[in-house]
């Protein structure tokens, strides 16, 4: 009804349709009805000043902890600040990497294309996952890698176990990940030495997150002696309309999700600015706020991992990248996770008396590579899983 119209009888006015927002997360599809006329729950992503993170003083140590905690707890985002990370290597050289990547003739990508990797590494060309239904596809370019002990610039402890499900039989013993090392070898020493750089900050992003929960700093150590992480480049073409006859209604670069990982780190590398378009958070109430880049920052979120360990007390928050600015957009998503083998159960504080816990423990590697097969479901492992009745 508009506003300032009276009802003269008294059946019901009549209610708009309510609008619903579907999304991919870790309890499978998810749906969200925006609240009509609501406000929307928060309408700004915090900002995180992590210069004191590494204080010898605990109290000082703590007040980022707090802010950390805050800003998990209201948004499941924040914009990390002074995070120490010298800008060299977080913009220019990862943007120049990036950029030079998408550039390379399509035969060159595909060389390294997902499909040819048991593991699931390497390029994806545009339209291959649709994370929303009413889109022909996510329209982004990415490329993929991830933790691999046969990969030498990883380091992997010697002793590590890798019979884990998570990692596929590799009696070879080659890498898992693929690299374009003919074509363009400078990318792959770029995207290690980034990928070095935010695994350390992700390691102190989790130190906070545990002081935060009150736990000792240490808590999450163990948890991610050889982490799974994933680190994704991404190239969103600056928003096309829909094609005729295509059964879409919609463009959109990542269609609305939830991570599955402990906490994810993303660099906007080059984005619309301006606030319209690009990255968006959704709040429990339905309404999409923007997260726009701020230069030398890294959007921090919580993933399904954390959400789970902290019994919903830190929201692993559903978000998409739209980019309807005209011009590209380039991004490096790192998806910091758990080892393979971790157990992931509810942090003691997270479970108060009369609370119920909501989740049961799992094995960090066996989820992971639920979700990604799902995710990934042209890929040949995926199709065979769905045969097989496994996902
Ligand atoms: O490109 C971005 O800003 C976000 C990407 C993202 O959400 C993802 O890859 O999960
Ligand atoms: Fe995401």
């Amino acid at each position: 009804m508009a506003p300032g119209v009276l009802a003269t009888d008294s059946s019901p006015a009549p209610q708009p349709p309510a609008e619903s927002i579907s999304f991919h997360a870790g309890k499978g599809k998810g749906i969200r009805f925006v609240v009509p006329g609501s406000k929307p729950t928060f309408t700004s992503i915090p900002t995180v000043d992590f210069s004191l993170a590494n204080s010898p003083h605990l109290p000082e140590r703590q007040s980022v902890a707090a802010a950390v905690g805050r800003a998990f707890k209201e948004t499941g985002f924040m914009y990390a600040v002074n995070h120490g990370i010298p800008s060299a290597q977080l913009s220019d050289a990862p943007l120049q990497a990036v950029r030079d990547f998408f550039a390379l003739p399509a035969a060159d990508k595909m060389a390294v294309h997902i499909n040819k990797s048991a593991a699931i590494r390497g390029y994806e060309a545009l339209y291959e996952t649709r994370l929303d239904h009413r889109t022909q596809g996510d329209m982004k370019e990415a490329f993929n890698c991830a933790d691999d002990p046969w990969e030498p610039e990883q380091r992997a402890p010697a002793d590590l176990d890798t019979t884990f499900s998570h990692y596929p039989a590799n009696p070879s013993g080659k890498p898992l990940n693929q690299w374009p090392d003919d074509a363009l070898p400078a990318f792959r020493q770029t995207l290690c030495a980034y990928r070095e750089a935010v695994a350390a900050f992700a390691r102190t992003i989790l130190r906070m997150v545990a002081l935060a929960l009150e736990q000792d700093e240490q808590y999450f150590e163990h948890m991610c002696r050889f982490p799974m992480a994933g680190l994704r480049a991404l190239r969103y073409p600056p928003a096309a309309p829909v094609p005729e006859g295509s059964g879409a209604t919609e463009t959109i670069g990542i269609g609305a999700h939830a991570d599955y990982s402990f906490i994810t780190l993303v660099n906007q590398l080059s984005s619309p600015a301006g606030g319209e378009g690009g990255l968006e958070v959704l709040t429990p109430s339905g309404h999409w706020i923007a997260a726009p880049p701020v230069p030398g920052s890294l959007v921090v979120n919580v993933g399904d991992f954390l959400e789970r360990a902290s019994n919903d007390r830190f929201v692993s928050t559903v978000h998409r990248v739209k980019n309807c600015v005209g011009a590209e957009r380039h991004s490096l998503a790192y998806f910091f996770s758990p080892s393979s083998d971790a157990v992931i159960k509810t942090v003691p504080s997270c479970v108060v008396e009369g609370e119920e816990d909501k989740y049961e423990e799992i094995r960090a590697g066996d989820w992971q590579l639920q979700r990604l097969l799902r995710a990934r479901y042209k890929h040949p492992a995926s199709v065979k899983a769905r045969e097989n009745g496994e996902i």
